[in-house]
C-alpha cells in the first residue's frame, strides 16, 4: 500500500502558506473565533466559464458536486455541492465545501468536480442533466504556484471540453480589504465565491485557549461563504454551528438536586410527629405518592446515565419519556464575519426547539394556563386542609432551606470557638465568635415570620387530642382574606373522645423558645468577652510581674463549653418545631391538589430543565466572547444579562400549549443566578446548586481566564439573569388563529416582557456610565427602538415578524444573549436564524443589495441549518409544503427544492 502523506504534514512543508497561517492564527485567537489550520477550498473563479448547453434555447442554471476518491479505495463518494447559479453561462458561486481536520484527505486523494444543468428544482428530486467534469489530486492543488489549478471540464467520455474551472486553495485571512480581490458584480467577468474549509472543534472555540468552551461545544459544523459587499469587495463568512454537552449535563444535575430536595422533604413529612387520624391519612397518601414521583426521578436520571453519543436530542425524539427533560435540538448558531476596513464581528444565536413537556401533551394546555387553574381549583376546594397561598408554600420552603443550610454551620463555627477556647487562642476566638454570631443572627432572623407562627397553632390543632380555647386563628396571622376560612379550619375539626386531651395552646411558647437562643448567644459573647479581658489583664499583669495573673485565667473551654451546649440546645427546640410547621405547610399544598399538584410540579421542572440548559450554554458561551470586553463584564455584574427569547409557536392548537409552557419556564430563569469560579481541574462543566425556588450555577474558567475578570466577579458575586420572550408565530396555524382563534396569549406575552425588557434598560441605564456599550453612538437610538417595540406590539398586526427584528436589535445592543425557538428548532428556527444573519449582514456589514436574496437561498440550502435538519430527520428538507409556505411572511420562504415532506 502507498505510503499516504497527511495533507497537514504535507502543509507545514510549505512554508510560506504556513507563515501567513501564523499571522491569521495569533490575529483571531483573542477574538475566539475560528483558528483553522489550514483551509481547503475550491474557488470556482470564475468557477464555470463559457459552459455549453445542450440545447441553446434556454439559459443554464449550473451547480458543482464535489465527490471525493479516497487513494485506497478507488470509490468515489459525493461529499457536497454548491448552491445552484440561475441563467448565466458563467456562474457565481457564493458557497463552498469544507473538509473538517479529522477527514482522511491525502495528497493522493483525488476530487471529481461534476457540474450539472438544473432543469426544475421545484421537485423532490432535482431534475438535473450533467455537463461536464474535472478531476485533480489534491496535492497538485497543494503544490501548485498560485495555489491555484485551472481545470477543462470534460463530458463523461472525456472528449469534448464544455467550459473551465478554476479551484483555489485558500486560508482565512488572505485577500485581505480586497487587496487583490476587487470585483465587479455586472459583468459576464464575474469573480466568484470561496469554497473552504474549517476545523472542527477548533472551528467554535479557537485552537488552544479554550479548553473550557471545548469541553461544552461538540460536533461543530462549519461553512464559509463569500458575499460582495455594496462597494464591490467580498466579505466572509464563517457560519458556524455546534451542538452541546450541557444538553445532558444540566438537567443530570437537576434532576440529582429535585432528588435530594424531595427525598428531604418526604423525611421532613415523615417526622412532623404524631398527628390526628384525618392529618395522618393524608399524610400517608401524600408521601405514599411523594415516593412514587421521587422513583420516576430516580429512573429518569439512570436511563439518562446510560445515554452515550450524540450530545443533542432530536426532534424526533421530543416526545420520549426518558428524555423529556433533555432540550430538544440545542445548538449554538455562530456567524463570524470577515469585511473589509470592519472589524470582525460575531453573532451568536442559540437554538433549541421551545421548552414544553411532549410526552406529557398539550390536551388541557401548557403551563401557564394549568398554573392557575390549579391554583383557582386549591383555593376553593381546601375544605380537606389548610389554603396556604403560593408566596406562603415559597415562604416555607426557604424557611426549611435556610435552617437545613444553617443548623450546621452554627454548629460547626460553634466548635470552632470550643477549639479555640481549647487552645487559649484570642485571636482565633475573637474570629469563631465573629462566624458564630453572624451566623446565628440569620438564623434568629429566618424564623421571623408570621408564618411559622401561624403554622405552629396550625400544627398544634392537627396534633392528636388537641384542644383550644379560642378559635384557632392566631394573632397577625399570616393569611388574609379568603384564606382566614380555610386556616380556621383545622380547628373545627372534632376531636375524638380516645384521644387524649393535650394541654392548652400556649401562644407564648414559640417566642420565648426562639429568644432563647438570641440570649444563649449573648451569654457566650458575655463570656468571651469576659475570658479575653480577663486575658488581657493577666498579659499585663505578666508584664508587670503579678503573681496573681495565672489564678485568673481559668480553662476557656470548660467555661464556654456549657454555654455552647444550651446555644445548640436552644437552637435544636427552635429548629424541630420551625421544620414541622413549615413542613405541615408543605403538606397543606401537596394534599389539596394531589396528584395534579406533583405532575404539575414535574411539568415544570421538565420545562425548566430544558430551559435552564440553554440558558447556561448561552451564559457560557457569551462570557467567553465577552472575556476581553471591560463594558460588558462590568454590565455582568452590575445590572445582569439580559436573554432574550425569539419565539415562533403558533397560538392555535398544540403550539399555544407549547408557548404556555414556554412562557413559564423561561420566566422560571429569573430564579437562577450565575457564579463565575476558577477551575481546579480539567472538568470544566458548570456545578448547580439550590432547589426549585433558587438555583445558583457556578461556571469554571480556567485561571488564565478568570485573571481577566472583574474583581466583583472573581470574589463570587452573584450575576442575575433577565430573561424575557417575544412570540410571533408565522405558520399556516397562526393564519387559522387569527381568522378563527385566539392570539391574546401571544399579546399578553409580549405586553408582559415588554415591561420586563424595559425595566432592565432602567436599570441598564441607571447603573451604567453612558458611554459603556461599544456602538455609543448607537445606544442613543435604544430609547426610539423601544418606543417602535411597543408600538408594534400594541399595533396588533398579524404575524408582525418586525417585533422579532426589533426585540433581537434591542438584545444585540444591549450585549444580551439571544435564543431562536419554534416548536423543534430546525425549519422556522432555521428560516429566522438565516434571515437575521443575512440582515445583519446587510445593515451592518454593507452587504451587496442584490445579494441579499442570494445569501439567504445559499445559507438556507447550502449552510448550517440544512445539516441541522439532516441531523434531526436524516432529510435535507426543511418539512414545509407548499400551503404552509403560502402562509409564511415572505422572507421565511426557503428556497425551491430544499422544502418539501420529510418524516419529522
Ligand atoms: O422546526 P419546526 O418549525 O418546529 O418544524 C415543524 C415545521 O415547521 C412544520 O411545517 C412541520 O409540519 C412539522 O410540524 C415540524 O415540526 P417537527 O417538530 O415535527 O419537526
Amino acid at each position: 500500500m502507498r505510503t499516504h502523506t497527511h495533507i497537514l504534514e504535507l502543509m507545514s512543508l510549505w512554508q510560506g502558506a504556513l507563515q501567513k497561517l501564523q499571522v491569521f492564527l495569533v490575529e483571531t485567537k483573542s477574538q475566539f473565533s475560528s483558528a483553522a489550520l489550514f483551509y481547503f477550498c475550491f474557488v470556482p473563479s470564475p468557477a464555470c466559464k463559457d459552459l455549453v448547453a445542450a440545447t441553446r434555447d434556454r439559459k443554464l442554471n449550473t451547480f458543482i458536486q464535489i465527490s471525493v476518491v479516497h487513494p485506497a479505495e478507488h470509490i468515489l463518494t459525493r461529499y457536497s455541492s454548491t448552491e445552484i447559479v440561475e441563467g448565466t453561462r458563467d456562474p457565481l458561486f457564493l458557497t463552498g465545501v469544507t473538509f473538517p481536520p479529522e477527514y482522511p484527505i491525502y495528497e493522493e486523494t483525488k476530487i471529481k468536480l461534476t457540474v450539472y444543468d438544473v432543469k426544475d428544482k421545484s421537485q423532490d428530486t432535482v431534475s438535473r442533466s450533467f455537463l461536464g467534469c474535472t478531476t485533480f489530486r489534491v496535492g497538485d492543488l497543494v503544490k501548485s504556484k498560485e495555489q491555484q489549478l485551472t481545470l477543462t471540464l470534460r463530458t463523461s467520455d472525456g472528449g469534448k471540453t464544455v467550459g473551465t474551472i478554476e479551484v483555489n486553495l485558500v486560508k482565512m485571512g488572505e485577500l485581505e480589504d480586497g487587496e487583490t480581490d476587487h470585483i465587479t458584480t455586472d459583468t459576464q467577468d464575474q469573480k466568484c465565491a470561496l469554497v473552504r474549509e474549517c476545523t472542527a472543534t477548533e472551528g467554535i472555540s479557537g485552537k488552544d485557549n479554550l479548553p473550557s468552551l471545548n469541553a461544552v461545544l461538540k460536533n461543530p459544523i462549519c461553512k464559509l461563504y463569500r458575499f460582495p459587499t455594496s462597494d464591490n469587495k467580498w466579505m466572509r463568512i464563517r457560519e458556524q454551528m455546534a451542538e452541546t454537552t450541557l444538553s445532558f449535563h444540566v438537567p443530570k444535575e437537576l434532576i440529582n438536586l429535585h432528588i435530594k430536595e424531595d427525598m428531604r422533604r418526604n423525611q421532613e413529612l415523615k417526622d412532623l410527629g404524631e398527628l390526628a387520624p384525618h392529618w395522618d391519612n393524608m399524610r400517608r397518601s401524600v408521601i405514599a405518592h411523594c415516593d412514587q414521583m421521587l422513583s420516576m426521578y430516580q429512573d429518569t436520571l439512570a436511563e439518562l446515565g446510560k445515554h452515550t453519543g450524540s450530545s443533542f436530542k432530536s426532534s424526533c425524539s421530543k416526545g420520549e419519556k426518558t428524555l423529556e427533560f433533555i432540550p430538544i435540538n440545542l445548538h449554538l448558531q455562530r456567524m463570524h464575519v470577515h469585511s473589509p476596513r470592519l472589524k470582525d464581528a460575531l453573532y451568536d444565536v442559540i437554538t433549541v426547539g421551545a421548552p414544553a413537556a411532549h410526552f406529557q401533551g398539550f390536551k388541557n394546555g401548557g403551563l401557564r394556563k394549568l398554573l392557575s387553574k390549579f391554583e383557582a381549583e386549591r383555593r376553593n376546594t381546601g375544605y380537606q386542609c389548610i389554603y396556604y397561598s403560593p408566596e406562603n408554600t415559597a415562604k416555607a420552603k426557604e424557611v426549611l432551606s435556610n435552617i437545613n443550610h444553617l443548623q450546621p454551620l452554627i454548629s460547626s463555627h460553634a466548635d470552632l470557638l470550643l477549639n479555640s477556647a481549647s487552645q487559649h487562642s484570642p485571636d482565633s476566638l475573637k474570629n469563631s465568635l465573629k462566624m458564630l454570631s453572624e451566623k446565628t443572627e440569620l438564623f434568629v432572623h429566618a424564623f421571623k415570620d408570621q408564618l411559622v407562627r401561624s403554622a405552629l397553632l396550625a400544627l398544634y390543632t392537627a396534633r392528636p387530642g388537641c384542644v383550644l380555647k379560642k378559635p384557632a386563628v392566631p394573632r397577625n396571622t399570616a393569611e388574609e382574606g379568603d384564606d382566614l376560612q380555610h386556616q380556621d379550619h383545622p380547628s373545627q375539626i372534632k376531636r375524638q373522645d380516645s384521644i387524649p386531651h393535650h394541654s392548652e395552646y400556649d401562644e407564648e411558647e414559640w417566642d420565648r423558645v426562639w429568644a432563647n437562643v438570641g440570649k444563649s448567644l449573648n451569654c457566650v459573647i458575655a463570656m468571651v468577652d469576659r475570658l479575653l479581658e480577663k486575658d488581657n489583664i493577666s498579659h499585663i499583669k505578666e508584664g508587670e510581674n503579678d503573681p496573681s495573673c495565672a489564678l485568673d485565667f481559668g480553662d476557656w473551654y470548660e467555661q464556654l463549653y456549657p454555654l455552647v451546649i444550651t446555644l445548640k440546645d436552644c437552637m435544636g427546640e427552635v429548629v424541630t418545631r420551625a421544620k414541622q410547621s413549615m413542613a405541615f405547610v408543605l403538606l397543606q399544598e401537596l394534599a389539596c391538589g394531589l396528584p395534579q399538584c406533583l405532575m404539575l410540579t414535574l411539568r415544570r421542572d421538565i420545562v425548566f430543565s430544558q430551559a435552564l440548559a440553554g440558558l447556561v450554554c448561552g451564559f457560557i458561551i457569551k462570557l467567553h466572547t465577552g472575556l476581553h470586553d471591560q463594558g460588558f463584564l462590568q454590565q455582568l455584574h452590575t445590572v445582569g444579562l439580559l436573554v432574550q427569547y425569539e419565539g415562533l409557536l403558533s397560538t392555535y392548537s398544540e403550539e399555544a400549549g407549547m408557548l404556555e409552557d414556554m412562557a413559564v419556564g423561561i420566566s422560571d430563569l429569573q430564579k437562577v443566578m450565575f457564579k463565575v469560579i476558577e477551575a481546579k481541574s480539567e472538568d470544566f462543566l458548570p456545578i448547580i446548586t439550590g432547589r426549585r425556588e433558587h438555583y445558583i450555577i457556578e461556571v469554571q474558567l480556567p485561571a488564565k481566564m478568570f485573571e481577566l475578570l472583574p474583581q466583583e466577579i472573581k470574589e463570587g458575586k452573584l450575576l442575575r439573569m433577565y430573561p424575557v420572550l417575544f412570540n410571533v408565530g408565522i405558520n399556516e396555524q397562526q393564519t387559522l388563529a387569527e381568522r378563527f382563534g385566539d392570539t391574546t396569549l401571544q399579546e399578553n406575552i409580549n405586553q408582559e416582557n415588554l415591561e420586563l425588557l424595559k425595566e432592565y434598560y432602567k436599570l441598564f441605564t441607571e447603573k451604567m456610565p453612558p458611554d459603556c456599550l461599544p456602538h455609543f453612538q448607537e445606544q442613543n437610538d435604544l430609547k426610539g427602538l423601544l418606543e417602535n417595540l411597543h408600538q408594534n406590539i400594541q399595533a396588533k398586526k398579524r404575524k408582525n415578524v418586525e417585533i422579532m427584528w426589533l426585540a433581537a436589535t434591542i438584545c444585540r445592543k444591549l450585549n444580551g444573549v439571544r435564543f431562536t425557538c419554534c416548536k423543534s428548532a430546525k425549519d422556522r428556527t432555521s428560516m429566522s436564524v438565516t434571515l437575521e444573519q443575512c440582515s445583519i449582514l446587510r445593515d451592518e456589514h454593507q452587504l451587496h443589495k442584490d445579494f441579499f436574496i442570494r445569501a439567504l437561498d445559499c445559507m438556507r440550502r447550502e449552510g448550517c441549518r440544512i445539516e441541522n435538519v439532516l441531523k434531526n430527520v436524516k432529510c435535507r428538507k426543511y418539512a414545509f409544503n407548499m400551503i404552509q409556505l403560502m402562509a409564511f411572511p415572505k422572507y421565511y420562504r426557503p428556497p425551491e427544492g430544499t422544502y418539501g415532506k420529510a418524516d419529522t
